[in-house]
């Protein structure tokens, strides 16, 4: 490793940066001479933002061909030697398709290390630029901390990117960048198998003549045809699973609360509430995320609705059960079989009791293991890691980009305000109404045309979208992802006059055409529609359909609307202070003396339900609803 020495001209903002190069004294390593005050280098290695720009770009290696482009950016480079290459080295440590290890190979050094412990991970990881990880591959906060800042971009290649520490990756300013689409028909292929295996008890057949034995009368199955299938979770893969069960003559039936109707109905499928996908469906296949709203959704309470004997398929994630609950309806009958390729744990405890239940038939996460799937995510994260080496936005990244400091720093409360008013609004919208059309009516001072607002509606689709997806979204992906779930993202800017100082006076978020939750959020229009604005540095929800409001966006928040006649706050209080729930905000807002009024609460703690049905049963209170922030 060799230090650079950089002379900075008297405009230079910060620098302080050494490259890595081979420990070849025959090859001089570059030195940045000179460059204009319009670009700024960060302390992070070769991370350098054109403090101009509105977005900048991560550029988190600099290679010979990059030089150019610094120097066409005012940036004199000089002393580099265009053959050394700098090339980054990258890490692989789960088997990748042959393309995307072509691809890299043409970038980087790859060094293909497979079983890596976690120690061996954390003494590798300080040598390399880019790590590429499947499932199997814990990327922890302890990872990030031993690269020492080396390490600049993850790929994820599949999905599901519940084993890679986002927080941690977006605090070391390191990207990660997923395979979302190429395993999409993998995983749906392995759900139909799993579902026919099920019926016709192929793995316990096979077990028993392979031990020996001939059970034509004990493996008796169940066919398909004619039977209802329910796809909880309609996104990429529930779609094609619906799409093939289709082909089998099963009646399909769809939950998902935030999928398009009309997606569902041009392939056949109805769109149905959770009780009634679990309780009519003889076989419920699951392809939802995991969120903390979907974590054990599957538990004793929804098995005990489901129709007897219901048999369950699961390629999505294991933590979306409560495996003990299903172990026991199991035993009792309840569901009277389960295919599984997805566990709490991977691997499952050898003594899982669910793995060894002789009417479950497991997988070791197969769903994405084709070789078409393979090579296709392996070439769709090698695209993604090496764009991302070479300063591209990536289309797949899932966590945060950087923005410019002096950009962030002005917009930073009300991009919380944006993500908050995104995450309230979808919670008002009822069940069952899909979402598809949102728009955002920014009132400010300043003209259009200096208002940058793609960081804030990057927030709002990421408060949207976030709470209902397994999508992660930033500034980078907002658009795209809106776009693949069908979400239209209008905007408006209205010119007011009011102090040019701040950016925006107030944000407001509608979403058309759907039902709410809470009928009041609903504007004159038939719109849900809230507003929000900064007030000395803390994001505040000042409307609600037509009523106003004036309650700070920390904590929960709790509204009621209610026939506005005196004594109803303290009610409210004495029902929360009975269960101990703090109020930290309490606001009434009306449309006119004594008619109706909206109470906004906020809570620090999260009221039970007990609590919550006793908030329901007061008399003058006509609608409420409970919001997580
Ligand atoms: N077993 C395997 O090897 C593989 C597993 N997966 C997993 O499959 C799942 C689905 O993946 P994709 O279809 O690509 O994701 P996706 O984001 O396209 O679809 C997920 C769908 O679930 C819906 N959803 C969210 N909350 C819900 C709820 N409470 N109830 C019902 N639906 C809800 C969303 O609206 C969305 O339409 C993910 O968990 C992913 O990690 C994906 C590929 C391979
Ligand atoms: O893509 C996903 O979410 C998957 O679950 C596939 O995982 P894998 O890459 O096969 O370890």
């Amino acid at each position: 490793m060799a230090s650079s020495s950089v002379a900075s001209s008297p405009a230079a903002k910060f620098v302080k940066t050494h490259f890595d190069l081979p420990s070849n004294n025959d090859n001089p390593h570059p030195k940045i001479l000179s460059f204009s005050s319009s670009v700024s280098i960060s302390s992070q290695n070769f991370h350098i933002r054109r403090s101009n720009s509105p977005a900048a770009v991560l550029l988190p290696v600099i290679k010979a061909s990059t030089f150019t482009a610094l120097e066409s950016a005012d940036i004199s480079v000089s002393n580099t030697n265009p053959k050394l290459g700098l090339k980054p080295t990258i890490l692989v440590s789960e088997k990748l398709g042959e393309a995307g290890l072509e691809l890299l190979r043409r970038v980087g050094n790859v060094d293909c290390s497979y079983n890596l412990s976690p120690e061996e991970l954390c003494a590798k990881i300080s040598l390399c630029d880019a790590l590429i990880v499947r499932s199997g591959t814990k990327v922890t906060r302890q990872v990030f901390e031993a690269s020492k800042g080396r390490l600049k971009v993850v790929g994820r290649a599949g999905v599901g990117i519940d084993n890679v520490d986002l927080q941690a990756a977006t605090e070391f300013g390191c990207l990660v960048v997923n395979a979302p689409t190429a395993n999409t028909i993998a995983a749906a292929e392995h759900g139909i198998a799993l579902l026919a295996a099920m019926a016709r008890n192929v793995a316990q057949a096979d077990a028993s003549m392979k031990a020996g034995k001939w059970q034509r009368n004990k493996y008796v199955g169940v066919s398909l045809v004619g039977k209802t299938l329910a796809v909880m979770g309609f996104g990429k893969v529930g779609s094609e699973v619906a799409r093939r069960a289709k082909g089998l003559g099963m009646n399909v039936i769809a939950h998902d609360p935030y999928a398009p109707a009309d997606r569902a109905r041009a392939i056949g499928v109805e769109l149905v509430s959770f009780d009634q996908a679990i309780s009519t469906a003889d076989f419920i296949s699951l392809h939802m995320p995991l969120t903390p709203a979907t974590s054990k959704i599957f538990n004793d309470e929804t098995f005990g609705k489901m129709k007897k004997g219901a048999r369950i398929v699961n390629v999505a994630r294991g933590g979306v059960i409560d495996e003990d609950a299903l172990v026991r309806a199991l035993d009792n009958g309840t569901v009277a079989q389960a295919a599984l390729d997805v566990f709490a744990e991977e691997p499952p405890p050898k003594d899982s009791k669910l793995v060894q239940h002789e009417n479950v038939i497991v997988t070791p996460h197969l769903g994405a293991s084709t070789k078409e799937a393979q090579e296709g995510v392996a070439v769709e994260i090698a695209e993604a890691v090496v764009g991302a080496l070479n300063g591209e936005l990536a289309a797949t990244a899932v966590n945060a980009p950087m923005v410019p400091a002096e950009v962030l720093s002005e917009l930073a409360p009300y991009v919380v305000l944006a993500e908050k008013l995104g995450r309230l609004a979808v919670q008002l919208v009822a069940g069952g109404s899909g979402i598809q059309s949102v728009k955002v009516v920014y009132r400010s001072a300043r003209d259009p045309d200096n208002l940058d607002t793609r960081l804030l509606r990057a927030m709002i689709t990421k408060g949207i979208i976030e709470p209902i997806s397994s999508s992660f979204v930033n500034l980078v992906n907002a658009d795209f992802t809106a776009k693949q779930k069908g979400l239209r993202i209008s905007e408006e800017r209205v010119v007011i006059d009011s102090s040019l100082e701040y950016p925006i006076d107030s944000i407001q978020v509608q979403i058309s055409n759907v039902q709410s939750k809470f009928a009041s959020a609903l504007s004159e229009g038939g719109n849900i529609s809230i507003d929000g604005k900064v007030k000395y540095g803390i994001p505040h929800l000042t409307r609600v359909g037509s009523f106003s409001t004036d309650v700070s966006l920390e904590g929960n928040l709790i509204l009621c609307r209610q026939v506005d006649q005196p004594g109803m706050i303290g009610q409210v209080g004495n029902i929360l202070g009975e269960s101990n729930v703090n109020v930290s905000f309490m606001s009434v807002g009306r449309t006119a003396k004594r008619t109706k009024a909206i109470m906004a609460i906020g809570v620090d703690e999260e009221p039970d339900k007990e609590t919550l049905k006793k908030i329901g049963e007061v008399a003058a209170i006509e609608e409420f609803v409970f919001l997580e922030l």
